[in-house]
Formats: structure tokens, C-alpha cells, sequence
């Protein structure tokens, strides 16, 4: 048994081909829409993008390198990207846009679970500030999802700087504030409920932390998100949230989109808008993304920005069906007939068949050789020439 280490995986050659269809057309879209294709290292130093990207510490993969300094695999491509934004792209245009389809890392503690290694394809839209950013991120990714193949999914959209006001007004502290977030992020409702309900709250106050929850629905739950403020702080997120949807309607893509004002995302650097998208049959959200207006300036930089990531795998299962197997053609050879061959191999990939050359003195068994093959043509003495 030669045993990967814990959460990598292997993509085998049926997975690979139905990957690369799905994401050529995914890519084409996003560039349709203006957004240039970028790479970054997979390698980061630990100091700069590690402790930005913001993802649990004891998810990151880190190693020493020669010269003593700690280096991260990138946990996403959001933070390397603020970083060559803000070092280089933004003096070319303002907003930029880009896209991407990479690996990411992220260690798991446990077999059987989540990957440790997956491709996210997504795009990042940088100096941008109004919410025009967030509708455009959100309607092309709707539209990349139908132009993988999927048409039954839905977008959670929630504003973290709503949550956030909300637990300000009734905590007054960071700390205890941090602590409900947390239960929010990992969807433990009923762990939330609990927590609230110790935390000697006046009954008004409780009750408020407990209606967030219910905060989930179409338009109405603007209105409802209002009347659970006090002061005026906190009506900006909600504007939002409403100029969203309707900007969306402009889009057309409304009808994919629902608030959850409780939704909280894995990413801590998000600062207003967010959304997680949920396909049919999967458990786990297939893409994520939200604005996060204060990454840029860890790097020097000060500018908004939006953006959205895809999981490529979780796209996959959710469309369900792999790629058909391609027909393919044999041509077994001998010697005198390798020219010959050669030449015919060509021919016929130039009509855009798949072609395998094959010296027939190179095959064992050509019988289990020969059997998946659509057809097999011999260009050998020895077999008695085509068959
Ligand atoms: N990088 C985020 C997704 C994202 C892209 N842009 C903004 N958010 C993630 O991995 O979940």
C-alpha cells in the first residue's frame, strides 16, 4: 500500500477530462465578462499571506525554507492576490479585474474528510466600492454556474457588518461578540441559542440575538433586519442588502438569491456583503465570497474589493454524471508498417479522432490490450495486415 498523505487525492484521467471541460467554459465566461486570467506561487511567506488569509491557523501547511523563513501553501487565492494587486496591478487600472483557477491547501485533521488540496476558480474585482462591485461578482457567478451545466442551486447573501453592528449594540465587547460569531460560522443554531440564552442578557436584548436567526427569506427580511436595530449604525448594511437585490433584478439572476442576515463566512477579512451558494445534493456550500474592503491595506494599499470562489470538486459532484468516455482508435503497427502508420494516425487526428499508435510488439496481451478501443485497425504482417 503506498498511502497519499492525509486529505490529498488523485484525480484520475475520466475526472480530469470532465474538470478541464467544465473549467474551460467557466474560464471563458469570466473573461467574456473582462476579468484577465492571473497565477500566484503556490508557496507564500508565512508573515505576509498566511496570517492574512485568515483562515484557521492549524488549517495552514507551513515549511521552513533554506534560508530559515516560514512559508504557507496557499490557503486561498484572495490574499496573494490583494498582494500582487496592491504591489503592481493597481497602478495599471482601477478596478481590476481578475480571475483564476488554482489549487488551494488547506490541512485536515482527519482521513475521509475534506480535501487538503482542491481547485477554486473565481475572480477578484479590486478598487472596487459600491455595490454595483457586489451585484456584478454575484451575477457572473450565477452565470458560470449555468454554463458549467448547473441550474439548481441557490445564493445565501448576508452582511457581516450587520451581524457585527447587531452584537456590538447589545454585547459592548468584542470578546463575547467574537464567541457568537463563532457559533454562526460553524452553523451550530442550536449551540447559539444556548450560548445567548447564558449570557444574562435582559429579555429584550436575548430576544433580539435569538431573532437574528430567523432573519432568512426574500426582500421582507430587510425590513425585518431594520426593526432589529437600535440606532442608525448598522441601516447602511441593510441599504445595501436592498440596492443589491435590486440590482440583481436588473441582472435577472434574483431568483437564485435569498438573504440569511446570520450567514457568517469562513473567511474573517469579509467587511460587508457575502454569500455562500448551496447546490442541490451537496452538503457542503459549492462557492463563497463577499467584499472585503480591508485586505488591500495589509499590503500597503488602500481600495475595496469583491470576489467570489468556486469549488471545482463540489461543482462536479453537484452536476453529478462524469464525461462520457471519448471514442478512441487503435492502430497496432509492426516495423515494416510503421510509416505508414504514422501517417494514418495523423490523418485521422486530423479529423479530430483520438489516436493511439501502438507497436504491436510492445503489447503483452493484445486482445485486453485492444478491448476498449471504438476500433482497431492493424497495419501489421504478422496479424495477416488490417483487419
Ligand atoms: N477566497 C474565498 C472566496 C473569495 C474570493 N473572493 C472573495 N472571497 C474563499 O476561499 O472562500
Amino acid at each position: 500500500m503506498f498511502e497519499k498523505p492525509l486529505g490529498m487525492r488523485d484525480t484520475l484521467p475520466l475526472l480530469y477530462e470532465t474538470k478541464m471541460k467544465v473549467r474551460s467554459k467557466m474560464l471563458q465566461e469570466m473573461t467574456s465578462w473582462g476579468y484577465q486570467m492571473i497565477a500566484t506561487p503556490a508557496l507564500e511567506y508565512y508573515e505576509t499571506v498566511g496570517k492574512e488569509s485568515a483562515i484557521q491557523d492549524q488549517q495552514l501547511f507551513t515549511l521552513i525554507d533554506q534560508q530559515g523563513h516560514t512559508l504557507v501553501l496557499r490557503p486561498d487565492m484572495t490574499a496573494p492576490i490583494a498582494r500582487v494587486a496592491a504591489s503592481k496591478l493597481l497602478k495599471y487600472r482601477i478596478p481590476v479585474r481578475l480571475a483564476y483557477a488554482a489549487n488551494v491547501y488547506r490541512a485536515q485533521q482527519r482521513e475521509g474528510g475534506r480535501p487538503a488540496e482542491f481547485e477554486q476558480i473565481g475572480i477578484e474585482c479590486i478598487g472596487h466600492s459600491t455595490v454595483s462591485g457586489d451585484a456584478e461578482s454575484i451575477a457572473l457567478l450565477v452565470s458560470v454556474l449555468r454554463i458549467a451545466g448547473l441550474e439548481n442551486f441557490k445564493i445565501s447573501v448576508g452582511h457581516i457588518g450587520y451581524i457585527k453592528q447587531l452584537f456590538s449594540d447589545v454585547l459592548h465587547d468584542e470578546e463575547r461578540a467574537e464567541q457568537c460569531l463563532k457559533f454562526l460560522y460553524e452553523k451550530n443554531y442550536v449551540g447559539y441559542r444556548e450560548h445567548v440564552k447564558k449570557l444574562a442578557l435582559s429579555e429584550a436584548q436575548e430576544q433580539r440575538l435569538l431573532q437574528l436567526l430567523s432573519l432568512r427569506g426574500l426582500e421582507e427580511v430587510c425590513q425585518q433586519g431594520r426593526a432589529l436595530l437600535e440606532n442608525e449604525a448598522g441601516l447602511q448594511a441593510i441599504n445595501e442588502l436592498e440596492e443589491l437585490y435590486k440590482q440583481l433584478k436588473d441582472f435577472g439572476v434574483h431568483k437564485y438569491v435569498s438573504f440569511d442576515l446570520s450567514l457568517v463566512c469562513h473567511m474573517s477579512y469579509y467587511t460587508g456583503l457575502l454569500f455562500e451558494v448551496y447546490a442541490d445534493g451537496v452538503g457542503s456550500p459549492i462557492g463563497s465570497g463577499g467584499r472585503y474592503d480591508n485586505l488591500l491595506s495589509k499590503f500597503n494599499y488602500k481600495a475595496p474589493a469583491t470576489g467570489f470562489a468556486i469549488s471545482t470538486d463540489r461543482l462536479l459532484e453537484a452536476l453529478g454524471n462524469l464525461e462520457e468516455e471519448k471514442d478512441s482508435y487503435c492502430i497496432l503497427f509492426d516495423e515494416q508498417h510503421r510509416q505508414a502508420a504514422i501517417q494514418a494516425a495523423a490523418t485521422m487526428r486530423a479529423e479530430g479522432k483520438v489516436v493511439v499508435l501502438q507497436d504491436i510488439h510492445g503489447v503483452k496481451d493484445v486482445l485486453a490490450f485492444t478491448s476498449s478501443f471504438t476500433a482497431v485497425e492493424y497495419m501489421t504482417d504478422s496479424e495477416g495486415g488490417k483487419q
